[in-house]
């Protein structure tokens, strides 16, 4: 569904990202794993072109994205990021209402569209009224889903979109994502910093560094991995975790 072919993009003459050419298909759910700097969210927003890149190639069903006017590009793929932006001025519904109305999809169908979106992320329909101060940092984050569903999407792009929740309401929402992507058919793509939900959630773990994908391999076989230094240290970050409490389960004291 997306292919890159040798993109590359500097910044400063530095070069971010280079020559990276992966392709990923319809229905994956692919983690952009790596290092501060590495290149993920570069990567990420090359995809609706919220960055242009130097050089290369990116296309979405064939597609080149250059070629696609930006509002049509921008309707095919929900963008997710952390602290999600919503408008504060605006209700939760005029927040999801966003798109479609800019679609010009008829108002009188809103409210059943946004109460079918709020059910879809597991909220209760009376948010629609409330204003984005009124949420929880997990309910806001569970209405930036729900409006980039409202333009029903074939690709999700989400760069740390529960980085900035506490771990329980992480890991909920995280589960709950993944089984939207199953049961809507979608293709996702998730940047995340951290290697343990990268596993638990995604088919395939594209590690950056330098530029470089240093890692592209399904979970099992990543954690089996051994080569580069940096991948076998986020790895070994999540072993020895795991490791650690298992051994304070085992011990009597
Ligand atoms: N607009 C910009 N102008 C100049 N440099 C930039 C710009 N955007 C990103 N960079 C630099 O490019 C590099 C890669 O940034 P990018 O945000 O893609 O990395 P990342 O892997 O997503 O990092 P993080 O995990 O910290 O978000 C970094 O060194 C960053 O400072």
């Amino acid at each position: 569904m997306i292919s890159f072919s040798q993109v590359t993009k500097h910044y400063a003459g530095r070069p971010v990202v280079e020559g990276i050419s992966l392709s990923i298909a319809r229905g994956a759910f692919v983690a952009l794993v790596g290092q501060s700097g590495a290149g993920k969210t570069t990567l990420l927003k090359a995809i609706n072109r919220l960055v242009e890149i130097d050089s290369g190639a990116i296309t979405i069903d064939g597609e080149d994205v250059t070629a696609l006017p930006l509002a049509a590009l921008r309707r095919r793929t929900g963008y997710v990021f952390q602290g999600i932006g919503l408008f504060p001025h605006m209700s939760v519904a005029e927040n999801i209402w966003l798109v479609p109305r800019l679609q010009g999809v008829p108002i009188d169908g809103r409210a059943e569209r946004v109460a079918r979106l709020l059910e879809l992320v597991a909220l209760p329909p009376v948010l629609a009224d409330r204003y984005p101060a009124q949420l929880s940092g997990g309910q806001a984050q569970r209405v930036g889903f729900a409006r980039a569903l409202a333009a029903e999407p074939s690709l999700m792009l989400m760069d740390e979109p529960f980085g900035a929740l506490d771990p329980v309401t992480r890991s909920e929402l995280g589960r709950a994502y993944r089984a939207l992507h199953e049961r809507m058919g979608l293709t996702s793509l998730l940047v995340t910093h951290d290697m343990a939900e990268a596993l638990l959630l995604a088919d395939r773990i594209i590690v950056l560094g330098e530029g470089h994908i240093l890692a592209d391999l399904p979970p099992r076989e990543l954690l089996a991995y051994r080569g580069h230094a940096n991948v076998q240290a986020m790895i070994d970050v999540v072993r020895d975790q795991t490791d650690r409490l298992d051994a304070l389960g085992r011990s009597d004291g």
